[in-house]
């Protein structure tokens, strides 16, 4: 397939395909979907559209099956090298991008995809969600405002997970966060059993430690050290805002509707008060965060794939080697 670069401006570190180039690119891939798999892909999110699977996401799930094969001969050496059988380690990819923008309809995508694969059929999928502080705790700080932003993380655990499921422990434990609730849920855990492959997703998973001040110590290990690869899901704020406030309304007459929704009070709201709020948490919170503390780690992802209008992807980027 003819690759296409861009001689005219600066060195560029990607590779960047246009939705045609990246489409053909499918010609490659084996396993073709039956009806039946593309019905339960569509199960996963009924708006997402069934060519977007086959025009950019089976051309992923191929890209990935490579870069997985290629490291479990890696370590196959290794392990030659050192004469003896190492316990087996995960593969870990981590999704980046905005609250909204659609990292964890992605990564179910990426792991249904991956999962069909013969050398990689247990693909687990885990969100930072579950790595927020509990609200009682945010509270506590006096930072619930700052749902997201890097302090209401607890990095460290994060960064314990990671190290944990790396070492290739049989079993580790991940803390749980309810979108109902709106906190996290201390009675649940996931429990990770050396899977071939981590899927991990959430808004800070590229983010290094800034030294910031005060007495805040400063991690000289970032989560996305442990990454065998990244995606950076991206798309102008315009329509990540979009997005967002069309799921707020959704929401507000769905979740929101349940007695144990934190946001109960909002689904008495009317469409016009409902979208005046979302679009105020919008601006306030996420809009913020994305601007100063996501957008930012966007150069670091392996893969960015840009979307554009009703989610379709019109750009992806790969970094060269
Ligand atoms: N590819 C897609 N096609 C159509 N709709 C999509 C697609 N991806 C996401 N959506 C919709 O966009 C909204 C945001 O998606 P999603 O919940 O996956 O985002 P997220 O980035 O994981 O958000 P958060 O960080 O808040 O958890 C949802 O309403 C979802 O249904
Ligand atoms: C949990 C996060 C931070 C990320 O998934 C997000 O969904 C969130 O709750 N943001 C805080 C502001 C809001 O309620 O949208």
């Amino acid at each position: 397939m003819h690759q296409k670069v861009n001689t005219n401006r600066s060195f560029s570190p990607y590779i960047t395909f246009s939705r045609e180039e990246w489409r053909n690119l499918r010609a490659a891939t084996p396993l073709p979907l039956t009806e039946t798999e593309l019905i339960q892909l569509h199960g996963l999110n009924e708006r997402f559209s069934l060519s977007e699977v086959e025009d950019i996401y089976l051309p992923l799930s191929r890209l990935l099956n490579l870069y997985v094969g290629a490291t479990q001969n890696l370590s196959k050496v290794t392990h030659a090298f050192l004469g003896h059988l190492g316990a087996k380690v995960p593969y870990i990819i981590g999704i980046a991008g905005s609250v909204a923008v659609g990292k964890s309809t992605t990564a179910r995508i990426i792991q249904a995809l991956l999962s069909r694969w013969p050398n990689h059929p247990k693909v687990d999928l885990v969100t930072t969600d579950g790595f927020l502080l509990p609200n009682s705790e945010l509270e506590r700080r006096g930072i619930m405002h700052r749902k997201g932003f890097p302090e209401s993380y607890d990095t460290r655990r994060l960064i314990h997970f990671l190290a944990d499921v790396k070492s290739g422990k049989p079993e580790v434990i991940a803390p749980v966060y309810s979108h109902l609730t709106y906190d996290i849920v201390p009675e649940e855990q996931i429990v990770v059993r050396q899977p071939d492959i981590v899927i991990l997703e959430g808004v800070n998973v590229l983010q290094t430690p800034r030294s910031g001040g005060g007495s805040r110590r400063v991690q000289n290990v970032f989560v996305s050290d442990f990454f065998d690869f990244s995606i950076y899901v991206d798309a102008e704020e315009r329509f990540i805002r979009e997005w967002y406030i069309e799921r707020f309304l959704t929401l507000r007459e769905t979740a929101f509707r349940d007695a144990k929704s934190y946001f109960h009070r909002f689904s008495r709201l009317t469409v016009a008060e409902a979208s005046e709020m979302g679009e105020r948490i919008w601006e306030e919170i996420n809009a913020k965060n994305l601007k100063e503390n996501i957008l930012p780690t966007k150069a670091r992802a392996q893969l960015i794939l840009k979307k554009g209008d009703q989610h379709m992807v019109e750009q992806v980027q790969l970094r060269r080697l």
